[in-house]
């Protein structure tokens, strides 16, 4: 018999950046597949799952700012990245059999539902993957704070995470080789520290609404269902 979930309802926002693969740009569908099943099998382990993923693979609004370029714009572009990255992620999702709708911040009807926290707890309800496009449809805002809005809009009982290292260091691991890894850190401590694995808006809004945040590789293949099972390898911050 197989344990019951760490948790029953969960946002996962998956690294835009991650789905490059070994490219330098764009998507490799290899990678989104992998991710696909890591969902499906928290599909299987009973955990309606919602899923936020970030653009970084094909564009940031601070690449356009960085060079003389309209912000605004920028964020309207980053924003639209993400549509893309949700479409590829629907397709994986789909082609394996699990049922998955994306629901965007922007509307474009031609391509996918808008959002509405109605709409999208009902998909939940039946079980369906809901991928949430678009950001929060709002410019200077990122990814990860639209993953903690959309968990504390759909009462998720958990954020996670899933990045390009496996957990919260000390400082950034890839630019310090003594950072040290945490097993458990406050929402509290992560913002006093600076540690800066997602933005202050996003842990402060989790915060708020009690959703602890577990911070692991994207990269390590059923690592998401590892820690659904109450094992894996992660940082928790919660208080
Ligand atoms: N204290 C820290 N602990 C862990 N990682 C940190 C820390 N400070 C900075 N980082 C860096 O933050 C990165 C995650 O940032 P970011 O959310 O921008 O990437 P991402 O998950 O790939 O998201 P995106 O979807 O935007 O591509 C990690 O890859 C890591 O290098
Ligand atoms: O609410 C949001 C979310 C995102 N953006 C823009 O999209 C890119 C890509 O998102 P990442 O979180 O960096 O992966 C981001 O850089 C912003 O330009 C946004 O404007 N509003």
């Amino acid at each position: 018999m197989t344990a019951k979930p760490r948790y029953r309802r969960v946002v996962l926002k998956a690294s835009g950046e991650a789905l490059m693969g070994e490219q330098h740009f764009g998507i490799d569908v290899s990678v989104v597949d992998r991710i696909a099943s890591d969902i499906a099998e928290a599909r299987e382990l009973g955990v309606e799952v919602g899923v936020v993923i970030g653009g970084g693979n094909i564009f940031r609004g601070v690449a356009v700012a960085s060079k003389g370029g309209d912000r605004v714009t920028g964020d309207h572009m980053g924003m639209l990245a993400t549509v893309i990255n949700s479409l590829a992620l629907r397709n994986s999702l789909v082609k394996i059999g699990v049922d998955a709708v994306v629901l965007s911040a922007i509307a474009m009807p031609e391509l996918c539902e808008s959002f509405s926290q109605r709409q999208a707890t009902a998909y939940m309800n039946a079980g369906k993957v809901v991928i949430f496009a678009g950001g929060t449809g709002n410019p200077f805002f990122t990814t990860d704070s639209a993953a903690a809005l959309r968990a504390a809009e759909i009462g998720a009982d958990a954020l996670f995470k899933g990045t390009q290292v496996d957990g919260v260091y000390s400082a950034d691991p890839k630019k310090d080789p003594g950072a040290v890894r945490y097993e458990h850190i406050t929402h509290a401590e992560v913002i006093q520290k600076g540690l800066a694995i997602m933005d202050t808006a996003a842990i402060a809004l989790a915060r708020e609404n009690h959703i602890p945040i577990i911070v692991y590789s994207i990269h390590e293949k059923g690592g998401f269902g590892e820690i659904l099972k109450g094992g894996g390898h992660c940082t928790i911050v919660a208080d």
